[in-house]
Order: structure tokens, then sequence, then C-alpha cells
């Protein structure tokens, strides 16, 4: 794997620099005229990204993969190794799941060596987002879960919490933040030091074609949501219409955020949430959703990143 990084030197100039691991050596970077994710089509590129912004610090690392068994591979790793930290950090690793395809990449935990080396009786899993609807509705996120994940590994069903659906979405919602208040008060999940939010260890997001990561959705006022952790929707534009979500304020307390997007039709809001594209604000929620003191990590597939400006590679 070919590893391209981006920092700030001290008089905060971008430097980039190129180290292919596979060969260890470090590699002049492209030219410009061919600095883009397309002309790495042979390799799995790895852009690391660190880099302040206006308010405030703003790490993020794009991991754009050959194949989505290399991004499965990698993905696990990744929550394998934040678990490690975690673990050896606070005893206990506080992990956010979503729904759609992300489940199914992460299906590489459920095999050697993860299902052994992992510690899964220190895991304590939520719902970053969940569909209104029973538990054992093909619709419902917490079944996706246990069916693909949950049953085939030793997490401990008490430190399993899923939504209360027997009731309304704004009661949902209201319960799983009180569940939330409880489990921070009791050091289950870190508070963080900058908000009075909940500090989850990781929260893993997916990401639509119009950018929604968790079920906030564009031009939704749920995205301007300051005051709540957990707040419901009734509109949702993709079915089904009642959901409860992390707000912003809760996605961006977060330790450890990552984004796991595939296929062509996720590399529009790719580019618009990764790529300066000239306003003020990013024009899709993936692009707001960045850890304030956190870290952000994207994977990607070649089709998800071909959209990906080649500025991004230049020094
Ligand atoms: O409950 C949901 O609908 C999800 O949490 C949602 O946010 C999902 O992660 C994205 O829509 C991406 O889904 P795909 O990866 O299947 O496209």
């Amino acid at each position: 794997m070919c590893v391209l990084s981006r920092s700030l030197d001290a008089r905060g100039s971008p430097e980039v620099s190129y180290f292919c691991a596979t060969t260890s050596l470090f590699l002049p970077p492209p030219s410009s005229s061919s600095s883009s994710f397309s002309s790495f089509s042979s390799l799995a590129v790895k852009l690391v990204g660190s880099m302040a912004l206006s308010g405030g610090h703003k790490d993020r690392e794009l991991r754009v993969h050959e194949s989505l068994d290399e991004l499965s591979t990698d993905l696990a790793d990744y929550i394998a190794e934040l678990s490690e930290a975690s673990v050896k950090e606070r005893g206990v690793f506080a992990i956010a799941l979503s729904g759609g395809s992300l489940i199914g990449l992460m299906g590489k935990l459920c095999e050697a060596p993860y299902n052994k080396t992992v510690d899964w009786a220190k895991w304590y899993i939520f719902w970053a987002d969940e569909r209104v609807v029973a538990k054992n509705h093909a619709d419902s996120n917490y079944k996706l879960a246990k069916d693909r994940l949950l049953s085939k590994v030793p997490i401990i069903p008490s430190h399993v919490h899923s939504i209360n659906d027997t009731v309304s979405a704004e009661e949902a919602a209201d319960d799983y933040e009180f569940v939330i208040r409880q489990l921070v008060k009791s050091r289950v999940i870190s508070v963080s030091d900058i908000s009075d939010c909940p500090k989850f260890d990781l929260i893993l997001l997916g990401m639509g074609p119009d950018g929604h990561v968790a079920s906030l959705f564009p031009n939704h006022s749920a995205l301007e949501e300051k005051d709540e952790w957990v707040t419901f929707i009734t509109d949702s534009p993709k079915p089904p219409p009642e959901r409860i979500t992390f707000t912003l304020p809760v996605i961006n307390s977060a330790s450890n955020v990552a984004i796991v997007a595939t296929g062509d039709s996720k590399a529009e809001a790719v580019h618009l949430a990764v790529d300066d594209v000239g306003s003020d604000s990013p024009s899709v929620p993936a692009g707001v959703a960045q850890p304030l003191k956190g870290k952000l990590v994207w994977f990607l597939d070649k089709a998800a990143a071909s959209k990906l400006e080649g500025s991004q590679f230049s020094a």
C-alpha cells in the first residue's frame, strides 16, 4: 500500500510526502497534471491529511482502497486497533454503529484473527442512528447488526444498547438520550472536555448518495440541533421515514469518527464533503462531520474517490 501524507510544516505551509510501504522506498510526488485518484488506479492509496482550519484543529485521513475486500480488512484492523487502545486506556470500548452497507463491510471482524483477538466483553454498542421499527423488522439497523455481526462474536448482551422500539420516534430519541446520560455518568462512555457531550470512542457512519450521515439529511432541521444529544425525524427522505439520530455535536465530540462510502453513486457527495469546493460551509452533512478534538477517517473505494480533486495530492 502506498501512503500519501499531507501536513503543515513549521511555517504552516503544506508538506506532502509519499511512501510506498511495499517497496520501502520514498517516491517523488506525482506531477500536478497526473495527481488525481484515477492516476493511482493500480495502487491502494491512502492520503493522510492533518491541517489546521478556521475554528479549530482538523485531523482527517483518507484511505482509498483497491477493492472492497481490502477495505474490509483495513476497516477491521482500524476498529480492532481502536478497541485495543480504548480498552487499555479506559477498560471499555464504546462504539456507535449505523445501518446500510457499513455492517457488511465490518464482516471480517467475525473472522480470524479478530474474533479471537478483540476483547469483545469490553465492547458497549450503540447506534448513531436507528429506524423506528420493531427490532425484528427487516428495516431495523439493530437487526442488521445483530444478524451480521453481534450474534457472531461474544459480546455481552447487556452491553448492546438498542432503542426502545415500542414508543414514538420522539420518545425513542428521549429514551435513548437518557440511557446514554446514565452511561456517561458511570463513565462507560467518556465525556467531552470541550462540550458536555458524550465522547464515544468510535462512531461509524455510512454515507448516502445525497451526503447524509447517520439520519442527518441535507437541508433538514435536525442538522441544526445543538441542544439534544439524540433527536428524531419523521420525514426521512430515505425510507423508513421515522428515525432517531445522534446530533452533530455528539458526532463531533467523538474520539474517532469513520465514514465508509463505496461505489460510484457516492463519488459526488465524497467530493463535496472532502474537497474545498469554494464555499464557506460544506454542502453535504458528511462535510460537517469532523470531530473537534478527535480524528476522522474516510474509508473509500476507488469508485467513491473518483471525483476527488487532484489538488489533494499537489504540493
Ligand atoms: O439507517 C440508515 O439508513 C443508515 O444509518 C444510513 O445513514 C446509511 O449508513 C447510509 O444511508 C449509507 O447506506 P449505504 O451504505 O447502504 O448506502
